[in-house]
């Protein structure tokens, strides 16, 4: 296993009396994929300004490419491109303008990548920051973290604002940089971006780690949900008992993990009329802890 290229340890944030982070503990390996869930106020933004070096964390440590977040936080941050939640860029500069003059920080000429990025995000990266909407300045400063090829892109709330089609170029863009070899922290409130490209899920509450989901475990489980006419048999379709919670109130709810034929023999030996078989998301284990 490779070094992490992000470690948290033990990571504790208070702001004055209240605990906004508590004992976050969470590494990411290059090339890997990690996604923050939580809601509002669950302390996504506070534990990613700490590894970012912004905030001083009240206890814990932090390390980015092994250097600690805080104490030498000019070369952790010179192995990372952020994204913010709030955007604050240079108004008057054009977007071409603001790429150069980030890669410039880290002593980096950009190349003819820039062009092919914003043919893909769709925007004119000659154009001044000040006659953009809100969604075009969200894809310049997208450019501004894709360009670099730095080992770990951190983003916050990165499809906030992105119409649809720019949603998928990011997960393409995200898949990409993974591929490459670079590492991705996001967080999000959209369960279905985090499934599509995340090989870990972090899920948040009040503070708290709750959750860490490694999202191929996920991944070769159906989630079966059905409306049954009688008794549902007490063995299910692997054979084994079924769980007792399995059928309520004339519902049927499993995850299953066999074979499909298996599946659909076993079901077509129910009294259903009406039947949805997807893959198992995170949606169950989110409502787990924020139901
Ligand atoms: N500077 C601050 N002073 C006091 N409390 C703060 C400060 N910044 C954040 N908090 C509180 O810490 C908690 C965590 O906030 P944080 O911004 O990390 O949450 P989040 O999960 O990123 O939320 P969102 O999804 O709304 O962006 C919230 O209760 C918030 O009110």
């Amino acid at each position: 296993m490779p070094d992490p290229v992000l470690t948290a340890a033990g990571l504790t944030k208070d702001y004055g009396s209240f605990r906004a982070l508590d004992d976050l503990n969470l590494t990411v390996a290059p090339g890997e994929v990690v996604g923050l869930l939580g809601p509002n106020g669950s302390g996504k933004s506070t534990a990613l300004r700490i590894m970012l070096g912004f905030l001083r964390p009240t206890a814990g440590r932090a390390t980015l490419a092994g250097f600690d977040c805080w104490n030498q936080g000019v070369q952790a941050r010179r192995n990372v491109a952020y994204l913010p939640g709030e955007l604050r860029l240079y108004e008057t500069m054009t977007g071409r303008r603001l790429v150069r003059f980030l890669a410039g920080l880290r002593g980096d000429t950009p190349g003819p990548e820039v062009d092919a990025l914003a043919k893909k995000l769709d925007i004119d990266v000659d154009r001044p920051l000040t006659h953009m909407s809100s969604g075009m300045k969200r894809k310049v400063a997208l450019l501004t973290v894709l360009v670099p090829k730095v080992p770990l892109i951190i983003l916050d709330e990165p499809t906030n604002t992105l119409d649809p089609t720019m949603r998928d170029e990011l997960l393409d863009q995200l898949a990409a940089a993974k591929a490459r070899g670079q590492a991705v922290l996001f967080s999000s409130h959209v369960l279905q971006e985090v499934e599509a490209v995340c090989d870990r899920v972090a899920v948040l509450r009040r503070g708290k780690l709750v959750h860490l989901q490694c999202m191929a475990d996920l991944r070769g489980g159906r989630a079966v949900s059905a409306t049954l006419t009688g008794p549902a048999p007490a063995a299910g379709p692997d054979g084994a008992a079924l769980p007792t919670d399995a059928v309520a109130d004339g519902r049927l709810s499993l995850t299953y993990r066999g074979p499909l034929p298996a599946l659909l023999d076993w079901l077509a030996r129910q009294p259903l009329t009406d039947l949805r078989v997807e893959p198992q998301g995170l949606g169950p284990i989110y409502r787990r802890y924020h139901g």
